[in-house]
């Protein structure tokens, strides 16, 4: 299953990662991520996990319309994450550039050539 997206759709990974900078400033008791923030990076890895599973369950009972919304609360809670360590998907892409190119079977060699 492929959903096309219209050009101006694909900065919603732009906006949410504003928006989810900008609900550290917010009160627990009306946003969802101000409460994640607040609970901490434990209670947050924690989701992360949950929704991995959760992906994993669906893609492994072939159902995909359950695997994409699993992917997008993985992805979200991802971002939360990485935003509550100081990071965000600019390091993320950043090291994806740096492995642009480079098979996975070759990396795994040099690794175990050591
Ligand atoms: N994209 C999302 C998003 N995806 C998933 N979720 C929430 O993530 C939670 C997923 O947790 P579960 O499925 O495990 O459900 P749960 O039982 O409620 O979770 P727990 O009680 O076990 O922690 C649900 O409460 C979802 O509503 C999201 N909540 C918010 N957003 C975005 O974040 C923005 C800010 O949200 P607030 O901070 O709540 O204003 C929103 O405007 C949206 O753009």
């Amino acid at each position: 299953m492929t959903t096309t997206l219209k050009n101006t759709d694909w900065l919603v990974l732009e906006r949410l990662e504003d928006l989810l900078e900008e609900r550290k400033n917010h009160s627990a008791e009306t946003s969802y991520v101000a409460r994640l923030y607040e609970q901490g990076p434990r209670k947050i890895a924690q989701k992360v996990g949950e929704e991995a599973v959760e992906a994993a369950i669906a893609a492994t009972a072939g159902d995909t319309k359950e695997l994409v919304g699993e992917a997008a609360d993985l992805l979200f809670h991802l971002m939360i994450l990485l935003q509550s360590q100081g990071l965000s998907l600019t390091d993320v892409k950043a090291e994806l550039a740096r492995r642009e190119g480079m098979s996975g079977l070759i990396e795994k060699a040099s690794r175990t050539e050591d």
